[in-house]
């Protein structure tokens, strides 16, 4: 008999989904709702054997979008019943210093996700909006919320503390979260897997590196450091977002450049990144305007490279020893000149990639043969391990 677990990502305006069997590791059905509230939603769902469904129509709610996911539930199957659906599994961005793993989400627990709402203003209230709409579609199955956050419970204090009042960090829970943990902890372990090693005994770095990026460093299964913050605006250079920069640029953009505390947001968020130096946030296009020598694109890729290694290099010297660097999500897996830049000049290091293995594609290792550092592509399967989580928990 199958089992499945529905799981949801939903976002301010968009709801993503995918029913996941959990025993074969595989999406029975999956699909996305983007665009909700606004003049026209896009709606796409598929499945094996089907064919793929697109719409434009007017969605206004995240109620309305559940509404239309079972339609077509309905009208292509698979049928719910019959796929074995044993719980619904929700991403929560921010679980605060609260959650450590996945917890059943009753009243109290949709409390304290609200709660940390002002923690991650533009994730956790539309995440909430998701788990509200889902136990209204799905009342009769256990909810279960993962958290990005989880994972990283395990930074110490030098490791996750800013060095702010002591005072106000604390009444106002300023430290850093860290995220993308369901794909750190998925794709460290698979790692440990692949290495042919207990996970006790593996230490790697992760990169993450999707329209959101962030570095892992993880020993012996657990995480030690991470570049996000308290909030997924720090570290690398992302699709959108800025990634570090000094605080102090915030002050001058107020006082000197004139902006609202908003604006400044909307600016290192959405309007950062790749964007920002090159007027376009997805990367295969910034990679064809650079090979084609426009010299803003190529300049980006050197920024993105820098950050890259630096923060490569600071995990090499926390981690002390280090066995393997993965690479994963939409950048990590598929841009073979990211991985090449990010990694040149590490050869004394201990990294050493292999041209030809670079190139490839799917799961496998990149480096060279002799390279004391392993280097692996690992694609990330978050649907799948929080689908894992979810099972797990059910099951008792
Ligand atoms: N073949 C490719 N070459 C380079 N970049 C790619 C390729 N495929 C996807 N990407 C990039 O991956 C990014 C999206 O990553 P993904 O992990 O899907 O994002 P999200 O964080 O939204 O889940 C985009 O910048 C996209 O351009
Ligand atoms: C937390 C975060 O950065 O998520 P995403 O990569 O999905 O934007
Ligand atoms: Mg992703």
């Amino acid at each position: 008999m199958t089992r499945s677990v529905f799981v949801i990502n939903a976002g301010s305006s968009s709801l993503k989904y995918q029913l996941v069997d959990v025993d074969a590791g595989t999406a029975l059905a999956s699909g996305i709702v983007e665009r909700i509230g606004e003049t026209a939603a896009v709606a796409k769902h598929e499945a094996p054997g089907i064919e793929p469904v697109r719409e434009e129509r007017v969605i206004t709610d995240h109620g309305k979008a559940f509404g239309w996911v079972l339609r077509q539930f309905e009208a292509h199957g698979p049928a719910l019943e019959e796929a074995g659906l044993v719980g619904v599994g929700h991403r929560v961005v921010q679980g605060g210093a609260r959650f450590d793993r996945a917890v059943l989400v009753d009243d109290d627990v949709a409390a304290q996700i609200d709660d940390l709402s002002p923690l991650a203003p533009l994730h956790n209230p539309a995440n909430l909006q998701g788990i509200r709409s889902a136990r209204a579609t799905f009342p009769g199955y256990p909810h279960v919320a993962v958290f990005d956050t989880a994972f990283h419970l395990t930074i110490p204090p030098a490791a996750h503390r800013y060095a702010i009042d002591a005072q106000v960090a604390a009444e106002h829970r300023i430290r850093k979260y860290g995220f993308h943990g369901t794909s750190h902890q998925f794709v460290s372990r698979r790692l440990a897997e692949l290495l042919g090693r207990p996970i006790e005994d593996v230490s790697s770095i992760v990169l993450h590196l999707g329209n959101g990026a962030s570095a892992t460093a993880v020993r012996g299964g657990r995480s030690v450091e991470t570049s996000m913050g308290m909030t997924p605006l720090a570290g690398l250079v992302m699709g959108t977002r800025s990634g570090d920069i000094d605080p102090g640029v915030v002050f001058h953009l107020h006082r000197v450049a004139g902006l609202s505390v908003d604006e400044i947001d909307v600016l290192l968020n959405k309007r950062s990144g790749l964007l920002g130096l090159t007027g376009t946030g997805d990367m295969r296009d910034v990679q064809q305007a650079a090979d084609a020598g426009i010299p803003r694109a190529v300049e980006a890729l050197e920024i993105v490279a820098h950050r890259l290694r630096g923060t490569i290099g600071a995990y090499l010297a926390h981690l002390g020893r280090t066995d393997a660097i993965a690479f994963t999500a939409g950048v990590g897996e598929n841009a073979a000149p990211v991985r090449a830049a990010a990694l040149a000049g590490l050869e004394g290091l201990g990294i050493v990639l292999d041209p030809e293995r670079n190139a490839g594609r799917g799961e496998r290792r990149i480096s060279a043969d002799g390279s004391p550092i392993e280097v692996w592509v690992v694609p990330t399967q978050e649907e799948l391990e929080i689908a894992r989580q979810v099972a797990a928990l059910v099951d008792g």
